[in-house]
């Protein structure tokens, strides 16, 4: 099923062409990634989708209704998405929730058994400072999922971390998704990152920039042992550095 779609996105600030005819979809349970080079308009994109910036044409869909142009819909975790130094974990994570007045008890409550799940059971009451790099991704990664709509639209969400823990918090995001049925929208320029974890990746290119290629990454493939290390992968690394 079609979640969410844009179609025929073009902008421009001022006479700066950034965007034309623009069509993406994202289907239930997806991981799609959006791929492209420095500066060619994936954040503009997304700011889009989100209904933070408002297109010259084109439409933003979400389960067939238009949200073009407005916010509250989809949930966002934009590149620099720190935690905030001076609140708990817990107290980082129920942000969004205080700030749609939903009272602290009840947030807390809802926020209480997905700890778990995201690998943070016990942290709720320390401060940011005393995790790891990993940890503290998994919290923003929570706080954008917890009082979240259908879709999560990810701005290079684990580019901070190490080569290690960029590993391991991409497969603990994978075995996530499907546990708690998440659709998520990925920023990245990071190619082995895009293989690694879409279901499909689009190519961001040119100028204006539009989707100049869809690729499917085959489950099948992505199942073998080292699929990172494999001929298939590297495969696709080349047909993509090829496209960018
Ligand atoms: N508010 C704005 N006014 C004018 N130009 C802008 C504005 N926002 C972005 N741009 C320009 O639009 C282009 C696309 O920017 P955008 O941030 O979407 O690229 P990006 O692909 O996300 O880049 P990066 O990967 O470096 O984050 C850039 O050339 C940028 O300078």
């Amino acid at each position: 099923m079609v979640l969410l779609q844009t179609q025929h996105i073009t902008k421009n600030y001022e006479e700066r062409k950034i965007l034309s005819d623009v069509n993406i979809h994202l289907n239930q349970g997806e991981l799609v990634s959006i791929l492209g080079i420095s500066g060619i308009g994936k954040t503009t994109l997304f700011n889009i989708v989100a209904g933070l910036e408002a297109p010259q044409s084109g439409q933003v869909l979400l389960e067939n209704q238009t949200i073009t142009n407005t916010t509250g819909h989809i949930s966002y975790m934009l590149q620099k998405d720190l935690l905030l130094p001076y609140r708990t974990i817990m107290g980082n994570i129920i942000l969004p929730a205080l700030m749609q007045n939903i009272p602290k008890k009840e947030a807390e409550a809802k926020a209480a058994p997905f700890l778990k799940i995201f690998g943070l059971e016990k942290t709720e009451n320390l401060y940011p400072s005393a995790l790891s790099g990993g940890m503290r991704q998994r919290a923003a990664l929570l706080r954008t999922y917890m009082f979240s709509k259908e879709v999560s639209l990810l701005d290079e969400p684990f580019s901070a971390l190490d080569e290690i823990t960029k590993r391991q918090v991409h497969s603990w995001y994978l075995e996530l998704m499907k546990k708690i049925d998440l659709s998520t929208l990925l920023i990245t320029h990071d190619v082995d990152e895009a293989i690694l974890l879409s279901d499909r990746i689009y190519i961001l290119s040119g100028r204006p920039a539009s989707i100049t290629k869809e690729i499917t990454i085959e489950p099948d493939l992505k199942k073998q042992p080292e699929f990172d290390l494999s001929a298939d992968f590297l495969a696709y690394k080349r047909e993509i550095l090829n496209l960018l």
